[in-house]
């Protein structure tokens, strides 16, 4: 029921308050999306994001302060990792769709709300006893966004407009990225005075392969458009609009949560590590991965359903 009530015709965003749901039917809340339960799923948990289940183990993530542009103050960075850390432990959740609410997708750091920064200034004189609690600040921004690598359900991210600075460092610590047309990437870092630091100069690079561009997008904050970041890999596809975005945004992600939660959590860790490690390490971690995964029931299930045709069904993980 839930399958034929979300075909991508009738995938629309619907108005709740100042976050987007995107749901089967446009003109009714649907009673499908809502009645699947999540321990994850928040009207209110979080000030800046919201989080819904649009179809059976898909949950979509949305910023959500479209009237500053999403921009990324000071409650964002604890909401965003808390988010992540639970859905990772959500067995009711097996892919995330990561987007933004209103105009853009985000314009980066809230430029307004650094009082993270300033209360360290103040609280010390010494400048030893200051860079210690600067060095602790930027390791936990770092984890708010290493939080959706380790995140072990794949994570694709849906941009449309701008993403600006900590956007990019988001974004590259998702697994799939899709973007409308007029979407535009810019790692502006420099131009207020910092050199990136919550993971973009140490995760594009590898998704991109293109040392020169990257150092040149890093450098000069040139705006990188949508048909250049695909050429250049770092975007998986182009799509017209917002709504084609995510229409195949969520498509995708049911797709993926139709298969074995085991065997595609697996490959998510496994890719993530290969990235990082030789080969010979990772052939080495795979084959201990699969000393476990390979006695899963998960793997007679689907094999099962191979050679019958059918559709498996997967136990929650
Ligand atoms: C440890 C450090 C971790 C992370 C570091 C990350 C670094 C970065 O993210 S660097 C990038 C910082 N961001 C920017 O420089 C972008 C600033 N914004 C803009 O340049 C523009 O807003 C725009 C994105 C080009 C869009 O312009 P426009 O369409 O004209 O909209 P506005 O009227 O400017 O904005 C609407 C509304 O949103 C507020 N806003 C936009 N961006 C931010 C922001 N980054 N921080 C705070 N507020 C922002 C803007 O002030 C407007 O609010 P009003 O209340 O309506 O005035």
């Amino acid at each position: 029921m839930i399958r034929q009530l979300f075909r991508r015709n009738l995938l629309t965003p619907l108005a709740n308050h100042s976050s987007e749901v995107y749901s089967p039917i446009a003109y009714r809340p649907s009673v499908a999306v809502m009645s699947i339960t999540s321990s994850t799923n928040s009207a209110n948990m979080y000030s800046t994001l919201s989080v819904n289940t649009v179809a059976p183990f898909v949950t979509h993530v949305t910023l959500n302060r479209p009237e500053k542009l999403n921009a990324m103050n000071r409650a964002f960075w604890g909401e965003i990792k808390e988010c992540f850390q639970k859905l990772s432990d959500d067995p009711d959740c097996r892919t995330v769709v990561l987007s933004g609410a209103g105009r853009v997708f985000t314009s980066g750091l809230d430029l307004t709300d650094m009082s993270d920064f300033f209360d360290i200034i103040q609280s010390e004189q010494d400048i030893a006893r200051k860079s210690k609690l600067f060095y602790a600040k930027v390791r936990d921004y770092q984890d708010s966004f290493t939080a959706l690598e380790k995140c072990s359900k794949p994570i694709i991210a849906a941009i449309h407009g701008a993403c600006i600075g900590g956007g990019v460092d988001l974004i590259s610590a998702s697994d799939i990225r899709y973007c409308t047309q007029d979407a535009f990437f810019q790692i502006k870092e420099v131009e207020i005075g910092l050199a990136a630091d919550v993971g973009t100069l140490q995760r594009l690079p590898k998704a991109v392969g293109n040392d020169s561009i990257v150092r040149e997008l890093a450098y000069s904050c040139r705006k990188l458009p949508s048909d250049e970041a695909k050429s250049l890999g770092f975007i998986g596809r182009i799509f017209p609009d917002k709504e084609s975005m995510m229409n195949a945004a969520i498509d995708l992600a049911t797709v993926i949560a139709n298969k074995s939660p085991v065997a595609v959590q697996g490959t998510k860790i496994n890719l993530n590590y290969s990235r990082d490690h030789t080969v010979d390490d990772s052939l080495e971690y795979m084959a201990r991965w699969n000393s476990t995964m390979l006695q899963s029931e998960d793997l007679v299930k689907a094999a099962m359903a191979q050679m019958s045709k059918d559709k498996p069904t997967f136990s929650k993980l």
